[in-house]
């Protein structure tokens, strides 16, 4: 894609994997005979991750393998050495044969660390992994283990699907703890009507993530406006560009309400110049240095972001609506792009959740307030109609109060089904699908200030995960996920659905996929335990890679319904009693405590 470009103006190096090649240190033909498989080994597995990573910014994942094989402290040490100067921040200890676990092992503190021993019969490589395991346990460092199921033959250099996924779920999950961390979330305003995910518990950022806190005023947004800290051109560009490719929906407020031509005229300009003030407060811009605004430059280091809007701004001023599903898409202006990662009402704990779910999959993620759970009787009830197919059992509306992502549209495909990409596989014929299936609604009573809400419905199909992190006193932060599919609904059964809402408003009708237990037991279910108004809608069946991140991180998984074979923990959560999996993780994640401290 000749449009898409690597934006990635966040300070921080871009974290590499590193590949300790573990070996037997005994000279004199043991060390010898297994320097070359051991190596061998390394570099399958290097140029296989590299192969299929990407960062969230469009580059390649770097791997980097420790100079010589490791039979010792020394060159534990030295490896050490080299990973701390490259900037790595997730290694694999790779063997196919016994070594010395604690002369070997990677002793780094917070790192993600997982080992790879191979499965053969030559030499005992799944010996040195049970071994380094349990002395990675016995440490206090957690470690995951991957070991593949068949037996293999020495020198055979394949990596087995089964052990692809698991190399593939740890590096994803751990460069996701290792991009977030030094980075900043900014809140723009505070605190949203009393919503208790908005108010930042800075020891959750610190200690769990190791993000830090920025805040600005949303008043910081009037004296940019006011005094032009903005790039001028782009914002004509940006102007033009809105006028040409956003059309103007429904106007469904009361006559005494609406508000005149030049107003909305004036509303259109002034939230297109608040998308390049969002964008800027995040990552900053060098064009702001060139017109002396050498501190607006530089930005707030923010990898994720809220906007509070209500009320305080609109109450007054037109809605942050535009600039919130403008930055959280993939494309803008300026063409296609990696999405921001920029919550509703300043819902940080959502906010956080959607940055999980970008890291993982390097898409846009959509913002949604989980509103209404309608059972086939309700339904049935308000519109005569059965819900059939995957909606059978009742749906979830999910329905954003303003923004979404427009990737959310699920205009977006691959082998003709919809689906959220990464920036980069994006066509500019799927972004004009996108900004197509998208109307701009004048905003309703509840914003006194005007704006434009965004109003798509998702096309039906698409494999998703719904997430939210909720925090506990006394327990701390707990995540909470669903996997299922979106669905769609004939169209006056959604209009009058819909219309009982806000048709002004992005939705997307949720099924999540029912174990038939517990609480997936039924759709009911799954919204009553819903610990908080919004949830976050990631593409694809993610459900596995949130569990293998939130255990690094120590955060418990209160509620999912992901199939036991993509459960992927610490080697040391079994120990925690895992005939009772739910209650090992809290254990586990208790035992060890936040990632940093
Ligand atoms: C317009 C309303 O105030 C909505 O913003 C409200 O229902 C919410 O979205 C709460 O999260
Ligand atoms: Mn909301």
């Amino acid at each position: 894609m000749t449009n898409a470009k690597a934006v990635n103006r966040l300070q921080g190096n871009l974290p590499k994997i590193g590949i300790r090649p573990i070996i037997d240190g005994r000279r004199g033909g043991i060390r010898e005979s297994l320097e070359e498989v051991t190596m061998e080994m390394a570099r399958t597995a290097a140029a296989f991750l590299s192969e299929n990573l990407k960062h969230s910014c469009g580059l390649p994942v770097e791997v980097v393998i420790a100079d010589t094989c490791i039979g010792g402290v020394a060159e534990a040490a030295r490896a050490e050495q080299k990973f701390e100067s490259e900037g790595v921040g997730v290694t694999i200890s790779v063997t196919p044969s016994w070594c010395y676990p604690t002369e070997t092992m990677d002793t780094h503190p917070t790192r993600p660390k997982a080992i790879w021993g191979f499965n053969g019969t030559e030499r005992p490589g799944a010996v040195y992994l049970a071994a380094a395991l349990s002395a990675h346990n016995q440490k206090g460092l957690p470690a995951f283990s991957i070991y593949g199921r068949d037996v293999q033959d020495i020198g055979d250099a394949t990596i087995t699907p089964d052990v692809q996924e698991k190399l593939l779920q740890f590096a994803r999950a751990g460069l996701a703890v290792a991009t977030m961390r030094g980075k900043s979330y900014l809140s723009m305003g505070s605190v949203s009507m009393g919503i208790a995910g908005c108010i930042v518990d800075e020891s959750f950022f610190q200690k769990y993530l190791g993000i830090r806190n920025e805040y600005v005023d949303m008043t910081e947004f009037v004296r940019r406006m006011g005094l032009g800290i903005y790039d001028r051109e782009e914002y004509e560009r940006a102007l033009a560009w809105t006028k040409a490719n956003c059309k103007e929906g429904k106007d469904v407020r009361p006559d005494h309400l609406k508000r005149s031509a030049e107003q909305q005229e004036k509303d259109w300009e002034t939230v297109v110049k608040m998308a390049l003030i969002g964008r800027d407060l995040m990552i900053g811009n060098p064009k702001l240095d060139e017109m002396g605004f050498g501190e607006e430059a530089l930005g707030h280091n923010a990898i994720a972001a809220g906007f509070q809007g209500q009320r305080a701004w609109t109450d007054y001023y037109p809605t942050g609506d535009f600039m919130e599903a403008i930055l959280s898409s993939s494309f803008d202006w300026n063409g296609i792009r990696e999405p921001f990662m920029l919550a509703t009402e300043n819902d940080t704990l959502n906010g956080i959740t959607m940055l999980f779910g970008h890291l993982l999959t390097n898409a846009a993620q959509v913002f949604a307030d989980v509103r209404t759970y309608w059972s086939p009787d309700a339904v049935k009830r308000v519109t005569g109609h059965e819900l059939t197919g995957r909606a059978a059992n009742g749906i979830i509306h999910l329905i954003n109060s303003g923004p979404a992502a427009l990737d959310g549209t699920g205009q977006q495909t691959r082998d003709g089904k919809p689906v959220m990409k990464p920036f980069w596989e994006i066509t500019e014929d799927e972004v004009n699908k996108c900004l197509d299936a998208t109307e701009w609604c004048p905003a309703v009573d509840f914003f006194r200030g005007g704006g434009f809400s965004t109003d798509f419905t998702t096309r039906a199909g698409m494999p998703v995960t719904m997430a939210r992190i909720n925090l506990i006193a006394g327990l701390g932060p707990v995540l909470q996920l669903a996997e299922g599919y979106t669905v769609e609904l004939p169209d006056d059964v959604h209009d009058a659905l819909d219309k009982r809402s806000n048709e002004t408003w992005p939705t997307t009708w949720f099924a999540p996929n029912l174990t038939g237990e517990g609480m997936f037991k039924d759709v009911y279910t799954v919204m009553n335990k819903w610990g908080s108004n919004h949830g976050v809608v990631s593409y694809g069946h993610i459900g596995g890679d949130l569990i293998t991140l939130a255990s690094m991180l120590r955060i418990p998984v209160s509620m999912h319904n992901v199939p036991d074979e993509r459960v992927f923990r610490p080697s040391a959560w079994a120990a925690f009693g895992e005939m009772e999996p739910v209650g090992a993780d809290y254990r586990a994640c208790q035992n060890f405590g936040p990632l940093y401290k």
